[in-house]
């Protein structure tokens, strides 16, 4: 038994569980543990344990802790945990994580955290360290609390950054990691992840102009403070970025995503109704941690216009391309796009028949669009909502630099990769780093937002929730694309979809609400209303519908 066993179990009293009632239990789904804040202060001690652990079983390599719950309304919160390369935690961990979470009494979780140690082969006397920060959450200061108090009880060095976005998180846990080796991936610091980014930004941009300004919404989370700190690190004598910040409160926690946000743009398709939309202004939305950005705008004549996770990804694409090409590299780098089922079919038609890259679809959520984008030497990984970034191997980057240029302008090709490697981080999404890449790329370009609209014409699509007794009776296969369960949904399905022209359709369960999804698209919107309709009502007879 480890010698901190009696403050590991004085410091869980002072944070205990919430039992739930009988037959539910807490799970590290998608995005970690995420729920109504007051549920959450055991929870994220316990995290705290399998950080230590997690950190103990990496040779003592540093842990991340992010404590957000994105775009959820003010009073929910969650934590998750970071791999050393900023990556999601791997998946086996998950499991752990659940099971220590789930240790009914202070014993019990002593001994389960024991048991893991035994198993795993962790040496409780290995020195660990855990990182960690917060959105600007109300109750994210109490969960912290219980986070240093599980830390402490476990002899693990802490350090705490107060008030992140989520991917600056991330950052920092890469940044720790690789500190003073040749990967190191910059200054472990805030001010390095602006110092880093504003560089690269000024050097992608090579004296490009941006058109006009931009209004970025901020969904009253952390990316407003944190995008305000960044621009203060952008030469105003070098780049001219005229950049409104809106929707940046973060003293009135309530107005947290509340009719704001990447979320609201995406979800209801229309412009934040405050502030009231400038006719032909560019805009972005971030989300409520800064990982997810959705573009659009207002037009004269025919309205609002969103610009999406799939649009980012194709504009991407089609730009890394090109320079790959330009700095006769086509041969050497090998260029993919990675969506989910959830990707408009306009954007895969467009990416695989006019760019001429492959693309690879996978199960909803990040931590497996990252893995299926590292089988490239150039991966663009988004999911329609916004979330997503460009991994390059560290090939491709080495490449970028030891490249003899053959012409000034393979030179300026050459260039322009690496800075952009740099600009995208390469941890995870984020909105920020991801909107300074768009805007790079419409700068190089010189495009309006009509002319990257006007790239593809998007097929008219639907997506419908449908709450079922037992969600998890609906099993999938082909990257959520298919049901093999219950028997004879799909069949349906496919009955259903032949009637129409241009039509896919799926539905799979959720793996963030207690519901069932149902996507369909097709040549016209009344023909996609229809048949995401008819789906969903096939899912609500197999699934004995509430
Ligand atoms: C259709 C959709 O947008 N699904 C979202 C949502 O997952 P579901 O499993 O569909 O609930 O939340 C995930 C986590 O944020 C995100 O990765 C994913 O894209
Ligand atoms: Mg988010």
């Amino acid at each position: 038994m480890s010698t901190e066993a009696p403050k590991i179990v004085s410091a869980s009293k002072r944070h205990p569980i919430v039992p739930l009632p009988a037959g539910q239990a807490y799970k590290y789904g998608t995005a970690g543990f995420r729920m109504k804040a007051d549920l959450l202060e055991g929870v994220t001690f316990r995290v705290g344990l399998i950080a230590a652990l997690r950190s103990r079983k990496l040779n003592s390599q540093a842990i991340g802790v992010m404590i957000t719950a994105s775009h959820n309304p003010a009073i929910d919160n969650g934590v998750k945990v970071v791999d050393p390369m900023g990556e999601m935690l791997e998946q086996d961990w998950e499991a752990y994580a659940t099971l220590l979470v789930n240790a009914p009494t202070d014993d019990a979780l002593l001994e389960t955290y024991n048991k893991l140690a035994t198993q795993l082969k962790i040496d409780l006397s290995t020195p660990a360290k855990v990182i960690y920060g917060r959105d600007t959450r109300p109750s994210g200061h109490k969960l912290v609390g219980a986070l240093a108090d599980a830390l402490d009880a476990t002899n693990t060095e802490a350090v705490d950054y107060k008030i992140l976005t989520t991917p600056q998180l991330h950052y920092l846990t890469r940044c720790t990691n690789t500190e003073g080796t040749p990967s190191s991936y910059g200054k472990v610091s805030e001010v390095g992840y602006y110092e880093k980014m504003a560089e690269a930004f000024v050097r992608a941009l090579k004296g490009r102009k941006i058109d006009g300004p931009l209004t970025v919404d901020c969904a009253n989370g952390v990316g407003g403070p944190k995008l305000r700190e960044f621009l203060k690190y952008v030469p105003k004598d070098k780049v001219k970025f005229d950049v409104k910040v809106v929707n940046d409160d973060v003293l009135r926690p309530e107005v947290l995503n509340l009719d704001c946000g990447a979320d609201f743009v995406k979800t209801k398709q229309r412009a934040p109704p405050s502030p009231k939309p400038v006719i032909g202004a560019r805009c972005c939305s971030l989300d409520g941690d800064a990982d997810r950005l959705i573009y659009y705008w207002v037009d004269e004549k025919t309205g609002f216009f969103m610009l999406d996770g799939d649009r980012i990804s194709s504009l991407a694409a089609s730009f890394i391309a090109d320079l790959v090409r330009a700095a006769g590299l086509e041969e050497d780098l090998r260029i993919g796009v990675v969506q989910t089922a959830y990707a408009n079919g306009a954007s895969t038609s467009y990416i695989t028949q006019h760019l001429r890259l492959p693309v690879v679809c996978t199960p909803t959520g990040v931590k497996h669009l990252h893995h299926a984008a590292c089988n490239f030497d150039v991966g663009v990984y988004f999911e329609a909502n916004g979330h997503g970034t460009v991994l390059f191997s560290a090939e491709a980057i080495r490449t970028f630099g030891a490249k003899e240029p053959q012409s000034p302008a393979q030179k300026d090709a050459l260039d322009t990769l690496a800075a952009v490697a740099d600009l995208i981080n390469q941890t995870v999404g984020d909105a920020i780093s991801d909107m300074l890449l768009v805007e790079v790329i419409l700068a190089h370009k010189s495009w309006t937002m009509r002319d990257w609209a006007v790239t593809y014409t998007d097929l008219p699509n639907r997506l419908v929730r449908v709450e079922v007794a037992d969600k998890d009776l609906f099993r999938t296969t082909d990257a959520e694309r298919r049901l093999s369960h219950p028997p004879g949904a799909q069949d349906e399905i496919d009955q259903c979809v032949k009637k129409y022209s241009s039509a896919r359709a799926f539905a799979r369960a959720s793996g963030t609400e207690n519901a069932c999804r149902v996507y369909a698209e097709a040549a016209t919107r009344v023909e996609a209303d229809e048949l995401a309709n008819k789906v969903a009502q096939i899912v609500k007879n197999h699934g004995s519908g509430v």
